[in-house]
């Protein structure tokens, strides 16, 4: 588990000069960032700030129009390590016929990219993990497309944690989502960045939430938005399991 400082130093998202207009509206300028290893990067910014447009672009749903983007060190264009990736985009809604469980949809996080994968016993408790913690257990049999918004979302974040990736890219999380499990998400986000050697990247208007586990200071500034960033050394915890921060 011991990761020395340089390494958790590497760049895991590097963004060199990108720009990026929708036809003739400039949304992003010229602008240049890191992410590095164990950071926690908050992001805040008004309504059509350009937040999403920057996350879809940190996932390679968009291109640049100017610039260049580096995912763990390697031109996004070449890059093909998806698995290290996870990424909760903001309004996910599954068609009310789409005829897969939650148990299903969260299993389907492992594998990712991969079209057959035997499903062992060591899975399976990595998915019930995975439901303990969004709270989402008592309904893992029923169908996706039956349940309500805010249970769809816990479910997309239960899929993106059960693999544990590298980064996990968050674009306003919680919306919809009940106050308790909001306070539970967070806590188990935050305990994951301190103790276990993910980086996160999270798009939020709960400034107070970022203000308070990020530090008050923006590190900087692309127009409108702004970039909290707290980095984290702790080596101490070596419990693998998602549910022990949450208890
Ligand atoms: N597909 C699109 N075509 C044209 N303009 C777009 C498109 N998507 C977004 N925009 C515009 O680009 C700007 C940035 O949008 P974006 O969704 O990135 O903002 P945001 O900061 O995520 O906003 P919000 O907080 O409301 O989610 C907005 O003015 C928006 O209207």
């Amino acid at each position: 588990m011991a990761t020395s400082a340089l390494a958790c130093h590497d760049n895991i998202i590097e963004l060199v000069d990108i720009s990026f207009a929708y036809k003739d509206k400039k949304v992003i300028s010229d602008f240049s960032f890191k992410v590095k290893e164990r950071d926690f990067v908050g992001v805040i910014g008004s309504n059509g700030a350009g937040k999403t447009t920057l996350l879809r672009m940190m996932v390679g749903l968009l291109s640049p129009t100017e610039g260049e983007i580096l995912l763990f060190g390697q031109p996004i264009r070449r890059f093909r390590d998806w698995d290290r990736i996870g990424y909760v985009p903001q309004k996910n809604s599954f068609n009310p016929l789409f005829p897969a469980t939650v148990r299903e949809v969260v299993m389907s996080g492992l594998y990712n990219n991969k079209l057959f994968r035997r499903i062992g016993k060591a899975d399976q408790s990595k998915c019930n993990d995975a439901l303990e913690v969004m709270r989402i257990r008592d309904i893992a049999d029923k169908r996706i497309g039956e349940l309500s918004g805010g249970q769809q979302q816990r479910v997309f974040l239960a899929r993106a944690l059960i693999n544990k990736p590298d980064l996990l890219i968050l674009d306003e999380p919680t919306v919809g989502i009940d106050a308790q499990t909001q306070e539970d998400f967070f806590e188990l986000i935050f305990h994951m960045h301190a103790h276990h050697h993910m980086t996160f990247l999270m798009v939020s208007h709960d400034v107070e939430m970022i203000e308070e586990n990020l530090g008050d200071q923006p590190l900087d500034r692309c127009g409108a938005i702004k970039f909290y960033v707290k980095h984290s050394h702790d080596q101490e915890c070596v419990i693998p399991d998602l549910q022990h921060s949450i208890n």
